[in-house]
């Protein structure tokens, strides 16, 4: 049986690009959401997920990391970190100029990498957020309205579109980070060199104890354990609980990790471990 791999959909978006340039061969399936996506993993409907975790530009996917803090806990097993280029991308049968454009839609966080060409170029667009740039690049495919999406030129084709402007972003250097969830390790196979290998862990302090996370950093620091991310998110249990997930740049290990878990424990933290994988970067 070939492997199962679903995807941030529909055709065209981002993660499909991701998924493209790491896995050939195996079955793909799309899901119109992230949570979709994950609770196919978790219910067995397929092997592998891939959505997108974080964005130069715009941060963390906050969906991403909140639906696997708090509702479905899959294992990461790999990370691809792809180049991303926003275009505007309009109905081929548009033939007006940018003042023409009363809407522009896409997923916030590629509204969010285009603000200032948004502000600055279309004023007067409403901005309407849907679940993926492929879902948006959709849209703008069956309008007769004179709508933008905002995408990639995987979408332009998979959706006939015309790229109206290359290269919207605001920031050079534009990348976002995807996770590649799956139960079983051994079920992906990736033929890639491998940049680097990392370890994610979601840390909960105790409460209301001064100095607290300078000692969590410390328990790190004297071991020279290189961290590449911190990032606090609410509880959901009332202001001022927060959860910490820490990226360290290494793999997890024998001796490092148990004793840094230890240490933190004995401070009253709780450690998760969400993953220790290999990291792909792409060049499209
Ligand atoms: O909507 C998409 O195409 C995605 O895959 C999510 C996303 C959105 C913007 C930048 C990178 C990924």
């Amino acid at each position: 049986m070939t492997t199962s791999i679903g995807y941030l959909g529909p055709k065209g978006t981002f993660t499909k690009l991701a998924v493209d340039t790491v896995f050939n061969g195996e079955t793909k399936r799309s899901f119109d959401t992230i949570p979709e996506c994950i609770d196919a993993v978790a219910k067995n409907e397929i092997d592998i997920g891939v959505v997108p975790l974080e964005n130069a530009i715009e941060g963390t996917v906050q969906l991403t990391v909140d639906y696997l803090v708090h509702q479905v806990r899959l294992p990461i097993i790999a990370e691809i970190v792809v180049p991303i280029q926003q275009h505007l991308l309009v109905n081929s049968a548009f033939k007006g100029n940018l003042s023409h454009i009363k809407e522009v839609h896409s997923h916030s966080h590629a509204i969010a990498q285009c603000h200032q060409y948004i502000h600055q170029k279309l004023p007067n667009a409403g901005i309407h957020f849907t679940s993926s740039t492929g879902r948006a690049a959709e849209l703008v495919s069956t309008s007769e309205q004179p709508i933008a999406a905002i995408g990639n030129k995987l979408a332009a084709t998979e959706y006939g579109l015309t790229v109206y402007t290359e290269d919207i972003h605001d920031y050079p250097n534009n990348h976002t980070r995807f996770l590649v969830l799956a139960k079983d390790k051994n079920l992906v196979k990736i033929n890639l060199p491998i940049n680097t290998e990392k370890t994610s862990l979601l840390i909960t302090l105790p409460s209301d104890q001064a100095g607290a996370l300078h000692q969590v950093l410390s328990a790190f620091a004297w071991r020279r354990m290189n961290l590449s991310k911190i990032e606090s998110r609410p509880m959901k249990t009332g202001l001022g609980n927060y959860f910490f997930i820490i990226d360290v740049d290494q793999p997890f290990d024998d001796v490092l990790f148990p004793g840094v878990k230890a240490e933190l424990e004995t401070l009253g933290c709780n450690v998760t471990i969400l993953g220790t994988y290999p990291v792909f970067n792409i060049a499209l």
